[in-house]
């Protein structure tokens, strides 16, 4: 099984967000996908889980195309994904916004719980069985009929990524999962996502936290104007002259990188990051 982009390109009228992107995901590894603001990342994602249309290029799954294919058909084919801007349910308790990826596994026999009560209290039992076990996982049981936006941010991502994982997704596609995460918050899901790592999984994360970048990937996407700059071991970019020149090594560029992560905590209403700086280069 491996996810392939062949020539992936994507364009918002003149402006090419991605341009001519090749790349092979094999399962078991973590990928990260970094670059700077606008580099193109989120509309690569947006365009795997099928959010955007493919301008022109291929990505396979499997050997069989998922572009041109509707977002659910994607879903069903076993992409998953979270968003940069978290988007749960607020309204609905934090079990329900884990119930409601099941219901659409269960729309077949969906009539014998409308028929037949005790089915339907069975099987009731069963979805609410599932979903305590990976609320238990992510620590958030406690929380379990409280409603999702009482949450404080940082489960809020957790119940994302929890829900994200509900259908036991082959890919897994995280939108900058710790945006608006406090350090301590930003560990503690270092370790959870290196706990999802999966031989039968691929998991691509686009995040601007280097720290949780070069900790978790295995390989690591670079993107610059849409185009893919590099792609290598985290030791490898970082040893990378041509990504350090155009990328990681100069201090402008890194701290474009810090300032991106900044943007995202004000975006959120949290104050500055105070972890001490640490220079990867
Ligand atoms: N729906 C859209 N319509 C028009 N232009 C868009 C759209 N989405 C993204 N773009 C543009 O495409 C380019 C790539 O955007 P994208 O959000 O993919 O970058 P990014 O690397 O994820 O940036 P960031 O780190 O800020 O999230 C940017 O110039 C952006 O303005």
């Amino acid at each position: 099984m491996s996810l392939v982009f062949r020539d992936l390109t994507k364009s918002y009228g003149k402006l090419v967000a991605i341009d001519a992107v090749s790349a092979r995901f094999e399962p078991g590894l973590v990928y990260g996908v970094i670059g700077p603001n606008g580099a193109g990342k989120s509309t690569l994602i947006n365009m795997t889980a099928g959010s955007y249309a493919v301008s022109s290029g291929t990505i396979e799954l499997d050997g069989r195309r998922l572009d041109g294919r509707k977002k659910h058909e994607i879903s069903l084919a076993g992409v998953s994904r979270t968003y940069q801007n978290i988007r749960l349910f607020d309204q609905m308790t934090v079990l329900e916004n884990l119930e409601v990826c099941l219901y659409p596994l269960d729309a077949p026999r969906i009539w014998q719980e409308v028929f037949w009560p005790p089915h339907a209290r069975r099987r009731g039992a069963e979805r609410r069985r599932i979903c305590e076990a990976l609320l238990a996982d992510f620590e958030l049981l406690p929380h379990a009929d409280k409603a999702a936006a009482s949450l404080s941010y940082g489960r809020q991502r957790m119940l994302e990524i929890a829900r994200a994982l509900m259908r036991g997704p082959r890919v897994l596609l995280l939108d900058e999962p710790a945006a608006g995460l406090n350090h301590a918050e930003t560990e503690d899901l270092t370790d959870r996502l290196r706990r999802l790592r999966d031989p039968e999984r691929i998991m691509i994360v686009v995040e601007h936290d280097m720290d949780l970048v070069m900790s978790l990937c295995d390989r690591i996407l670079v993107l610059h104007h849409g185009k893919l700059l590099f792609e290598g071991t985290p030791a490898e970019v970082q040893a990378d002259a041509a990504v350090q020149q155009a990328y990681l090594g100069t201090h402008d560029d890194l701290d474009e990188i810090r300032a991106a992560a900044e943007d995202r905590r004000r975006q959120r209403g949290l104050g500055p990051d105070e972890r001490p700086v640490r220079h990867h280069a």
